[in-house]
């Protein structure tokens, strides 16, 4: 049953009956209208309460429904207008969730009740589209406009407390909201109902709605960098301020189809189920993610407490772990302390914020900080956080081997190193694992669990487990060098430096990529995380520095093309935001803000004339077709080696770690929105040209997908069925 009813006095109580989430899907929609006309013509009945079932209100329409082939045959807001105009006092029961059309259809109802615990929002911004129930009419007609725009343009969740602050709901319980519910329904009988009606009644403002809502919009263009929706938001709130509320629902629509058509709601809805997908991991032996138990995890240790260890301390915190968090000397045990109980104090206020009560603690975990590595033996897990060192990672393992209770998990947070080699010295290889935080990894969502040859589907359901505590998506990849982020980014880059040899500038390749939309292009990007980390790793490896055989050509190596200029900047102590110069120049060292550096082009001017390199016609577009194709080339790679399981798995990494445009999709997605053959042509004729840059060879699997006529993303998996799997 898709909804039910009861009777309590003359209260009627519809229930809505669509589990996980109670979504709106056509069948709840059919019930719900059914019981309403019913309630609306029994005498018996003088109000109505209206919630949902198993503690949650509603997440909103039913998402798979938007793309599937079946047409809607209610709408949303037809009910809404059905329950607003009826003449017995509806109360919503708000319990859980209500989102998107939850919250559409709350209010519609004439009260509102929730639970303290109940988050409330419009999230339909997130997955590509707009409040489309009458929320962008009715909200701004209930709270004003700026209060309505800050949740509808940001999709943001927003707590019961905070809710009755602005006026959403009129009354907060902290017991059942459905007994509170009936109660009210029973109080509000026969008082007059018309200024509930949310409407007919007029957005009131004393503002400037135009002014302000064109700033919002210019705001909004730019923090959004190409997405479509937030600025269809911003319209559709600007009608509720100048039509009348039926015109204003005929705007809401027109934007709501304009939106469909542009591709965007497609791509991060994609990207939302995607994000649910790869929770369901699945390894080769049949072992996966609802047949294997996680172990709990009651208390935790990080050891370093650089920038990623104090984010980590402060992100399990947060999920109310107690840690111990340890450091080598006292120097760094006293500077990690203060910047975790700063960041700490940070995360207790805005739980203040969000109403959670300090009389059941400030809902943070404990934090002990120690010097001694014999206070961590009998914590349940144990993630290590040093800078990456393969030694000083095996010394760690090995003490922590020889400490640690028998059945303590031990992680590893290295961004790329051998998990394997880290577990081979310690004797439990089974419960080792890598997890792999991005920074700052108290507010990154993005964790990559990398399975070692020996970790075992316990340990793995754990750390995947304790991701999800996290509030993180976790990914679950194999073990390969850089792991599967990390190592697309590596022909990214590359391409990237190519492009300064040929004729372009830092700013110049960014701001392509800004446009299309990454948080952040490859140069900024660089000089935000260190060019001295790469540069490390490349004298480790032989390619820059001394180790370099002598006779090298600078830009060969091993026979193939190498770019040198990171190097040469590191070899000049430009290190990028850290020491206030890179490619580009910040107001100081550790400054943030990037301002294009004329001795950067001087530089690259001399460059060229150095080695003879003619300046190239590089339309702009191929700035963006060589750097992604690059990228993308290389998660096809990925694939083939089984060290993601699918597509999605990839596009989940880059749209959470590694800023892509979520209303893009991800890489993966994108190429195939693109088209492969498409990509497999700038490929070949980009490595034809280029027999000396081994990356731009198209990848056996993008071949194999191109030649089968580029099936959809989603059939991407029954030709990597046939492929090795190392997960
Ligand atoms: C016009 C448009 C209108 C009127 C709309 O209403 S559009 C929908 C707006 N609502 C949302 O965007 C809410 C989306 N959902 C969420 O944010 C979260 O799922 C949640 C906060 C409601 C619950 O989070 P959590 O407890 O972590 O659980 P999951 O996210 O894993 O979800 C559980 C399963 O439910 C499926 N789901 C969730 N919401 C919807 C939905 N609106 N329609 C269809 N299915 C939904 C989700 O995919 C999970 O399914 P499985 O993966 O387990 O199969």
């Amino acid at each position: 049953m898709a909804a039910t009813r009861t009777l309590s006095h003359t209260v009627a109580v519809i229930k809505i009956n669509n589990p996980p989430v109670n979504a709106l899907s056509t069948p709840v929609c059919q019930a719900l209208i059914k019981e309403l006309a019913e309630v609306k013509k029994d005498p018996s009945v003088e109000a109505i309460v209206l919630c949902g079932a198993n503690g949650k209100f509603s997440a909103g329409a039913d998402i798979r429904e938007f793309s599937s082939a079946a047409r809607r045959t209610v709408s949303l807001e037809d009910i809404n207008a059905e329950i607003e105009s009826t003449t017995k006092p509806v109360v919503a029961a708000i319990e859980g969730v209500a989102l998107g059309g939850g919250l559409e259809l709350a209010l519609s109802c004439h009260y509102r009740v929730a639970h303290i615990k109940t988050v409330m929002g419009l999230p339909e911004v997130l997955i590509g589209i707009l409040p489309a129930a009458g929320g962008t009419q009715r909200l701004p007609r209930l709270i004003g406009i700026p209060a309505a725009l800050d949740i509808i343009v940001r999709g943001r969740h927003v707590p019961a407390t905070e809710a009755f602050q602005l006026g959403i709901v009129d009354e907060v319980v902290p017991s059942s909201a459905i007994a509170a519910a009936v109660q009210m329904a029973r109080k509000v009988i026969g008082k007059p109902m018309d200024s509930r009606r949310l409407s007919t009644n007029a957005v009131q403002y004393n503002i400037n709605v135009d002014a302000f809502l064109d700033t919002a919009l210019e705001k909004a263009k730019r923090q959004f960098r190409g997405a479509q929706a937030p600025l269809a938001c911003i319209e559709a709130v600007r009608a509720s301020a100048q039509l009348p509320y039926q015109r204003g629902i005929e705007k809401e629509r027109q934007l709501f189809a304009s939106l469909w058509a542009t591709g965007q709601p497609q791509a991060q809805q994609y990207a939302f189920f995607s994000e649910r997908n790869v929770g369901k991991w699945t390894l080769p032996s049949g072992e996966r993610w609802d047949n294997v138990r996680p172990c709990q995890i009651r208390t935790a240790a990080v050891i370093g407490l650089g920038t990623m260890g104090r984010g980590i301390v402060t992100s399990l915190s947060k999920s109310n772990i107690p840690v111990i968090a340890l450091e080598q000397d006292t120097k760094q045990l006293d500077s990690g302390k203060k910047a975790v109980n700063s960041l700490l104090e940070r995360e207790a206020e805005k739980l203040k914020k969000q109403g959670n009560s300090f009389a059941e603690g400030n809902g943070l975990g404990s934090v002990h900080f120690t010097l001694n590595f014999e206070d961590l033996k009998n914590v349940d897990l144990v993630i290590e956080a040093v800078y990456e060192n393969m030694n000083l990672k095996k010394d760690i393992f090995r003490k922590l081997s020889s400490i640690m209770k028998p059945d303590a998990f031990l992680c590893t947070n290295t961004s790329g190193l051998n998990i394997d080699e880290i577990a081979s010295v310690t004797n439990r290889p089974q419960l080792v694992i890598g997890t792999h935080f991005f920074s700052p990894a108290n507010i990154m969502r993005l964790l990559e669990v990398v399975r070692g040859r020996h970790t075992s589907p316990t340990t793995i359901a754990t750390a995947m487990s304790l991701g999800k505590m996290l509030g993180k998506v976790a990914v679950l990849v194999g073990n390969c060098p850089l792991f599967v982020g990390n190592r697309m980014l590596g022909p990214y880059l590359e391409q990237a430096n190519y492009l300064l040899e040929e004729g372009y500038y830092p700013e110049e390749v960014d701001q392509a990529l800004e446009e299309f939309g990454f948080a952040m292009g490859p140069f900024r990007m660089m000089d935000l995380a260190g060019l001295d980390v790469g540069w490390r790793s490349r004298m480790e490896k032989g390619l820059a520095g001394s180790g370099v055989p002598p006779g090298t050509p600078a830009r060969q190596r091993e026979g193939n093309r190498y770019c040198p200029l990171a190097d040469m900047l590191c070899e000049l102590g430009r290190f990028g935001q850290k020491s206030g110069k890179g490619w580009y120049q910040y107001e100081k060292p550790g400054g943030r803000h990037a301002h294009p550096d004329p001795w950067v082009r001087d530089f690259l001017a001399k460059y060229r004339k150095t080695y003879n390199i003619k300046q190239q016609a590089v339309h702009p577009e191929q700035i963006l077709q060589r750097c992604l194709y690059a990228l993308i080339n290389e998660g096809f790679r990925v694939l083939e080696d089984g060290i993601a399981s699918g597509p999605e798995d990839i596009d989940v990494i880059y749209n959470n770690g590694y800023g892509w445009p979520k209303h893009r999709g991800g890489p993966m997605y994108y190429a195939s929105a693109v088209g492969l053959h498409e990509v497999l042509m700038v490929l070949e004729g980009y490595h034809k040209a280029n027999p000396d840059v081994p990356s731009m060879k198209p990848s056996f699997l993008l071949k194999k997908l191109a030649a089968v006529g580029g099936p959809p993303i989603k059939e991407w998996r029954t030709q990597l069925g046939k492929l090795p799997n190392k997960l």
